[in-house]
């Protein structure tokens, strides 16, 4: 029997962790990534990787609550196995302070580990917050972890090409499925205008004597101590495409991290990046089917727009993405191509 063959279109931590879950699970498929850019240069090396997300409009709570829940026990049980240094998966402690309070419990409380409220005692450390919360989450650092991804996808039968994709016509006429996980780059692969940047700036710094995190709730402040550097955040600047450092921002992320955690006094600037979220209300995660010239009709299984959550929620999407790449062949098996 031919086998069924599968192009994902993107190499972030979507795309990567969608074409792993397929290749693993459909062994009748032949899966290939086709990608603009790969390793080290995507948006998704560049993130803290802070397993922590805010709730979507559009997307029913309890389908936030699998996504963050799959995402988060598959890393912990990287973070908590031996392949956890290959993978740069690790567990990482602290708090979320808030300037008002108190703050809603979020939906993925229960999910984190040890998860309870910060005493008036512990509140002390921040003069500038009023309330506070502490748990142990999980922080995937992409710039090994992708790599590692790749490694594991190729070990599945997968292959991996470099390329631009400008016609998802002209890959349905090779492919009998389509997924993808463009990010950004969905604006103009298929013209979402509903796509747009969020811009964000953070700083490498050298302290390694920080070891817990400090995230304020408002969400433009954060230090997120790593395996070898702490990261120190960040900017949220909706629709903004400038991917040069910005000196302003620079000033403002040191001063506002530094006047959060006096501790950092001392440590070293290492590296700065910016990289754009590929923003959207709420993330696309659905199938259509695309019509060819020649009358044949191909599964396109989208998988993008996770925002400033892509990382928290790579895992439990790329299931979702399984899930509807399945569901088409049984429902649709795939037409003969010329
Ligand atoms: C400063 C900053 C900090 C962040 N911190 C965190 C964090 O702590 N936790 C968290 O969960 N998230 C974080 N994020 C968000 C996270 O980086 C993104 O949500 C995530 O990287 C999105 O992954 P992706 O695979 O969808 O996109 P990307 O990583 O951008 O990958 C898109 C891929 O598609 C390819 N592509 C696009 N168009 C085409 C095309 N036409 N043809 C071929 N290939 C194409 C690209 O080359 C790339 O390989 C952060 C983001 C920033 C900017
Ligand atoms: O917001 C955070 O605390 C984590 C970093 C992040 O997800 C981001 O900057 O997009």
């Amino acid at each position: 029997m031919q086998s069924v063959k599968v192009v994902v279109v993107g190499s972030g931590v979507v795309g990567l962790s969608t074409a792993v879950c397929i290749a693993e699970n459909l062994p009748h498929c032949s899966v290939t990534v086709i990608s603009e850019r790969f390793s080290p240069d995507t948006t998704s090396d560049g993130a803290a990787g802070i397993l922590f997300a805010s709730q979507f409009p559009d997307i029913p709570l309890e389908r936030q609550c699998r996504w963050f829940k799959e995402s988060f026990d598959h890393l912990l049980a990287i973070a908590q196995s031996s392949e956890c240094g290959e993978a740069g998966v690790i567990l990482s402690s602290g708090c979320q302070v808030f300037k008002e309070g108190p703050a809603e419990r979020p939906f993925w409380a229960d999910y984190v580990l040890g998860f309870c409220i910060l005493s008036e005692r512990e509140m002390k450390r921040f003069p500038d917050h009023k309330f506070g919360q502490a748990f142990t989450t999980v922080k995937c650092e992409c710039i090994t972890y992708l790599p590692w991804l790749e490694k594991r996808f190729r070990n599945a039968g997968g292959e991996l090409q470099h390329g631009k994709v400008s016609d998802l016509q002209h890959l349905a006429e090779t492919y009998d499925v389509i997924v993808n996980c463009s990010g950004l780059g969905a604006r103009s692969l298929v013209g979402d205008a509903k796509m747009y940047p969020i811009r964000g700036q953070i700083l490498k710094f050298h302290a390694p004597w920080v070891k817990n995190f400090i995230r304020d709730g408002d969400g433009h402040t954060y230090i997120y101590p790593g395996v070898n550097s702490v990261t120190l955040g960040g900017t949220r600047q909706a629709g903004d495409w400038r991917l040069d450092v910005d000196t302003g921002d620079r000033e403002g992320i040191l001063e506002r991290c530094f006047r959060m955690d006096p501790a950092l006094h001392g440590g070293q600037v290492v590296g700065e990046w910016v990289g754009l979220r590929p923003g959207r209300e709420s993330p696309r995660v659905e199938v259509e089917r695309l019509k060819t010239a020649e009358g044949r009709e191909v599964p396109l299984v989208h998988n993008y727009g996770h925002g400033g959550w892509g990382v928290t929620l790579a895992w439990g999407t790329a299931l979702d993405a399984l899930g509807l790449v399945r569901q088409s062949l049984q429902q649709h098996p795939p037409m003969a191509r010329l």
